[in-house]
Formats: C-alpha cells, structure tokens, sequence
C-alpha cells in the first residue's frame, strides 16, 4: 500500500537511486517507492577544507553523486531515467566531518571522540530530474536539500567501546556507528528525524517531492517555490533549493556569482550552489557519436563500459587488444546511426561482426590450447605451420588456417621470411594465460569451458525456453546437484573441473586475499575451496594466517595431486558437505565462488550453517562477479547466468541482504579489477 500521495506520483517513473546502502533502500522501499538501484561511481574525495559548512559538503556529494549517474545512463544502459536521488550522510562533532571508519583504530577515533557528548547528522540529498527533448538531448534539473539530526551519546567506557567496535557494525556507518541496531545502545537521545540518522531523512525528502510535483518547482524557471523552505523539524535546515536548469548561467560551479536569490513567497533565502568542486550540468544528446558526457569526451568505438573494461584490462595484452575480437565492451556502449543514405557505420558493422563472429574465436582459442600450440611454441618459437602440423599431429592446411586465425586474435606473432613461410611465436598474452605452467595460466577453464560450458550452450535455447539447466541433453545424465551428479562422476571430468576452479583461483586469488586487511584474523576455513589454490593465495598474503580448505570428500582426495609438494602447513583440508556436516571453527570464512551456485532456498541454509558457526566480529569474505545493481552488466556475469544449473547471479545488494538475513553486516565491497569482486562482512 502507498500511504504517501507524493510517493505515488512516481509511478510509472524511472526511479533510480544513486546508492548501494540497504538501509536507504529498505527506507525507501518501505515508503512504496519503485525503484532501481545504480550505485554511482563518483568516489567521496571531495575536499572538504573548501567547504563553509559541514552540511554543504554532504549536499554536493550527494549532487555527485547522482549527476554521475544521471549522464552515465544514457549511455551505459540506453535509457534515460526520469529520476536520480543521491545522499550522502556524514557526522560532524567539534568542527570535524566523520565519514566512514577505514578500520577498527579509526572506528575507536570516532566512537571516543562521540562519547558522551552531543554530535549532529546532516544527510545531504540531491533530486536530479531528467528531461529528454525532442531533439534527443537531455536536460537535468537538480534540486538538493539536507537534514540535520542531532544525537546524544552517553559516555562510553572502553569496554563497551571495543565490544562495540569488535561486533564489526561501525565498520560501513557514517561516524561509525549504526543507530538502528546495536550502535542504538550508545544513544541517550536524538532530536529531530530518526530515519535521517539511519540514512536517508524520508519526511523531508516527501516534502521536497511534493514541491517538485505538486506546487511547480520542477518548471524550469524556479523563481518561486512556495513552502519550500518550511520544513518543520527543529534541527531541520531551511531546504535549500536548487539547481536552475543547466545551462542557465547559474549552473553549479558556473554560478557568475550570482550565488543567492531571496524569494520573498517564503520568506528565506533559496541559493543556487556554488561549491567550488560543483562540476557543470551538462545537456547531452543521447544518439550523437561526438557528443560529451560530463567532463569525460569519450571516443565512439572504444567507449568501454567502465566495469567491463577494468574487469578485462589483467587479460588483454595491450599491444594486442585492437585485434582480440571478445575483448571489446559491451554493445550497449555504442550508438548505432545511421550516415545518410542509410550507410552503416563502420565500427556499428565491426561490432556486430565480432558478436556473430565470437564463439569462432572461442573455439580457435580452445582448439589451439587443447592442440597445445601455446606450449610447442613457447619451447620451440619460430616454427613454420608444416613443422607445427607435424608436432601436433595436424593436416598442414588445417594448421595453417589456425595459425593464421589465432594471430589475427592477438594469441601468436608471425615474422616472414623472404620467400618462405611465415614463423610464429606466442604473443604476450599467450605467454602469460595458455601455457600450461604459466602461473596465471588458464588452460584449465579453458578446456573446462570447451568440454563443459560449451555443450550446455549448444542447447541456450532449449535452456532458455525450458528455464532449466541442460545437463542430461549436453551430458546425457540428469543432475540434480551439479557438483556430485555431474562433475565428480568420472575421475578425468573431476580432474577437469578441478583444473578450471584451480586456474581462476590462481589468477583471481591475491587480487581477492588483498581486497580488504585481514591481517587480524588468523584463522580461515575456505568452504568449497576445492584444490586449495586459493587458500594458498591467502597464506602467501598473511604470514598470521591458516586456512582450512572445505570440501566435498570426492574433491579432497585429490587436493594432493594439485600441491604434490605441500609447501605450506599453513593450508589444510577437512573432507564433508557444508549443507550438512558440522563446519570448522574459524574467525574468516571465505565463500569464492559458492553462492552463485545455488538457489536463494540454498544460500539461507548455508549462510544459516556459517552463521550458527560464527561467533560475533567473526568474518565473512563473499567472492564472486557482482552485477550491475540494474543488472546492466557485466556481461561476463549475464552471460555465465546462461549455463547455470539452479543458481543465479547477484548484485552487491542483492548478497549483502541475503547475508544480512542472517546477522552479517555488510563493512567493504571491492571491486577488484579482477575476475572476481569482495565483500567482506562481519558477524554483529
Ligand atoms: C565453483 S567451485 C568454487 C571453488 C573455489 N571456491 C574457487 O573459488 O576456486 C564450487 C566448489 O564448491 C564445492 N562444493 C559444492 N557443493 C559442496 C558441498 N555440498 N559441500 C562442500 N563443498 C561443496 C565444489 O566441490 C567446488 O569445489
């Protein structure tokens, strides 16, 4: 049910909120409000000695905040929001500005410096309305607005400080502590709106949208807005109203000086912001190849989704990536137009050429690797095709056409030679990803996604119009769980999935070990951390460290065949099954790859079992590839989803609410830039 009318007049709207915090989500979604979830990239680096008032930096943040999102979207995900909110929420006590705790030192910094005293909470919101004209630009119009709160802290012993610090709540709250639960302890009282200190001030933001809506401040011109400054609570500031339409000469940052308008309707001063750091609205024109976005000119065809693009960057060879045909961002980026005459544009045919053209690729590169081309080049470099052939036992024509295929890909280099054949050697990305003694090398996902992934995507559109996996038709064995009935049936498809966890573990494996400090747990258990391999990452990263490795007991009699050698007696395996057999105790536990796996029913059983093993400050390490919040992207992750049997792919949200479920608060999420992303949550 909708209680508020205001609320109501937003639906059928894109709403788009421009932050990841489930607390402002669950407000929101509380109050009725429809909405999709694009957390913004614009990073809280403002500097806040350029700032009069604490408040002011809280407002332009939010205003960030969300402009970075409003542009992003019309060329990210080709729509146009109606839409964006954005907010920031800081603590301010004795003239500072407390943000986020980086660990337990600062959290401790925070908490003394709010003990028993009085501190206030401004959350800065920013409405940014998107109009898109006829001639396809796209105007913003921003109206920003905060709410102070004021706290009272009762004096805090140094007990109950570090109790409180060790629970792991402060961990991702503004002055860090979280009043909603346990952090609601330390509080003697609060004066004025309660949920502005939870996160998001949502009476003042219904007041601020029945301004827009229902008294025409959204008109561009904004000289009256009557009421709009009359929010009632007692540490409520004035609403501070607004951004004129973009390109008026009062933009943000451009403001001419002309920073402050008295409207005399409501008696109060309305500012237009001038915040030093305040970057300019933009218009921009969704379907114009020249156009700008931001501050950012962006060239047409190597408009790279930012995601897609870091993620990929580890594994394209720079030198080689104009011709590694899968390399490229995801179509979405592009805007297909047409010159006149109807001509297509050349880079709109190459893209989609590379679409049609990408399992091709795929299976030259997996042909190639099983053929062991990589290896026979890197030991012997400067073969012809006929020498190649007669290594790998090949037709000298069918060599040479692979050959050729896999340098056009950027997998092998040729030199000619006066009229001779051309020789070929590996190209640096081979070198690094498809030997089979590389240290990052891939071969084993390789031939697990050429013997595996690969038959179940030859039945996509059955698996599409049925919804369910494809196991008995690609490996004519029904399954009902993945790992026992498919995968550790026979010992060579064992031995190959094992192969492909342990060659994405190595590659991924620091970059997930050192997403966050864990250097003050000493104990992990690494559940369904298959051959250990990213167990071992772990270890090398924290000298303090032993890691349990849990796995099914088909997977742990062979850990040995994978670390003949066991070089590190910090690294253990224990054999059972983590939906029934009882867990080993640990202060870390890690889930790479796991949740993905199953069902929603599944996770909560398994988190459950986590939970009952935990002890509170306990930690959770949460790997996988997070989506998008609008499930946008990336689409290796979309296009993982494809093959799954029961499981499902999730955004960072979507995983912190399940783990909050079951008492873990989620404290950092990272983007690695690497296959896989982090989360690391604490048990409260
Ligand atoms: C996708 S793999 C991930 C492996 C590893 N965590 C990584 O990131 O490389 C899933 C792992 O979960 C293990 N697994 C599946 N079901 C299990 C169960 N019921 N109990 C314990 N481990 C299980 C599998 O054997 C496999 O090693």
């Amino acid at each position: 049910m909708v209680l508020n009318p205001v609320i109501s007049k937003l639906a059928g709207k894109l709403v788009v909120l421009a932050s990841a915090s489930p607390r402002r989500l669950e407000i929101l979604r509380n109050a009725g409000l429809r909405f999709e979830v694009v957390p913004s990239w614009f990073k809280e680096t403002l500097d806040k000695s350029l700032f009069k008032a604490p408040h002011e930096y809280a407002v332009e943040t939010a205003k960030q905040k969300a402009l970075e999102v409003a542009r992003r979207m019309p060329f990210k995900h080709l729509k146009t929001p109606d839409i964006v909110i954005g907010a920031d929420t800081i603590v301010t006590v004795d003239g500072m500005i407390l943000e986020k705790p980086v660990d337990k030192d600062d959290a401790y910094r925070m908490l003394s410096s709010l003990s028993g005293k009085s501190h206030s909470v401004f959350t800065g919101v920013a409405i940014v309305l998107c109009h898109e004209k006829e001639n396809d630009e796209v105007d913003y119009q921003l109206f920003a607005f905060y709410e102070e709160t004021k706290v009272k802290f009762a004096d805090l012993s140094e007990n109950m400080l570090w109790e409180y610090i060790n629970s792991g709540e402060p961990m991702d709250k503004a002055g860090g502590y979280g009043i909603q639960a346990l952090g609601g302890m330390l509080v003697e009282y609060v004066h004025g709106d309660f949920l502005n200190v939870v996160g998001f001030p949502l009476n003042h933001f219904c007041k601020q949208l029945d301004l827009i809506y229902n008294h025409g401040a959204f008109s561009s011109e904004q000289e009256t807005s009557p009421g709009s400054s009359s929010h009632n609570g007692t540490h409520a500031s004035p609403t501070i109203l607004t951004q004129s339409s973009p390109d008026t000469p009062a933009q943000s940052g451009h403001s001419n000086g002309s920073s402050a308008k008295h409207n005399p309707s409501a008696g109060q001063t309305r500012h237009t912001q001038s915040s030093p750091s305040a970057s300019p609205v933009h218009k921009v024109k969704k379907n114009d190849g020249e156009s700008e976005v931001g501050e950012s000119s962006w060239t047409l065809v190597n408009s790279l989704s930012k995601h897609t693009d870091d993620r990929q960057a580890e594994l394209v060879d720079s030198e080689n990536a104009a011709s590694l045909m899968t390399s490229r961002g995801p179509a979405m980026e592009l805007n297909v137009t047409e010159h006149e005459g109807g001509e297509p544009r050349k880079e709109d045919l190459q893209r989609i050429t590379e679409l049609m053209d990408g399992f091709k690729a795929s299976k030259a590169l997996f042909t190639a690797s099983k053929m062991c081309v990589f290896d026979l080049l890197q030991s012997r470099p400067g073969l012809d095709a006929a020498q190649v052939a007669e290594e790998i036992k090949a037709s000298v024509k069918g060599t040479e056409c692979l050959l050729e295929a896999c340098e056009s890909l950027g997998l092998l280099k040729s030199k000619e030679r006066k009229c001779q054949k051309p020789v070929y050697e590996n190209s640096g990305l081979a070198s690094r990803f498809l030997l089979s003694d590389a240290p990052f090398s891939l071969q084993g996902y390789i031939q697990h996604c050429d013997k595996t992934v690969w038959p179940l995507f030859s039945h996509l559109e059955d698996a599409v119009r049925e919804g369910s996996n494809q196991h008995e038709k690609a490996f004519g064995k029904k399954s009902k769980d993945m790992f026992q009935d498919t995968f550790y049936n026979s010992l060579d498809v064992k031995l190959r999935f094992m192969n492909a966890m342990h060659s994405i573990a190595k590659v991924t494996g620091q970059a997930v070990a050192t997403a966050f400090d864990l250097s003050s747990f000493k104990t992990a258990c690494d559940l369904g951390g298959c051959t250990g391999a990213m167990a071992y990452e772990f270890t090398k990263s924290y000298p303090g460290l032993s890691v349990t490795v849990f796995d099914l007991p088909a997977v742990v009699e062979m850990s040995e065949h994978f670390h003949p050698l066991r070089t590190d007696n910090r690294v253990s395996f224990v054999a059972g099954d983590f939906f029934n057999d009882d867990l080993p105790k640990a202060d870390l536990y890690i889930l790479a790859r796991i949740l993905h796996d199953w069902p929603d029913e599944k996770v909560h059983v398994l988190l459950s079992r986590v939970a009952d093993a935990c002890t509170p400050g306990c930690g959770l390490l949460l790997s996988e590839i997070f989506l998008d919040e609008d499930r946008g992207g990336p689409s290796r992750g979309l296009l993982q989803a494809l093959s799954m049997s029961d499981g499902k792919q999730r955004s960072a949200a979507e995983y912190g609410l399940l783990l909050e479920s079951h008492g873990f608060i989620t404290a950092h999420i990272r983007h690695t830039d690497n296959l896989l992303d982090a989360m690391l949550c604490i048990k409260a």
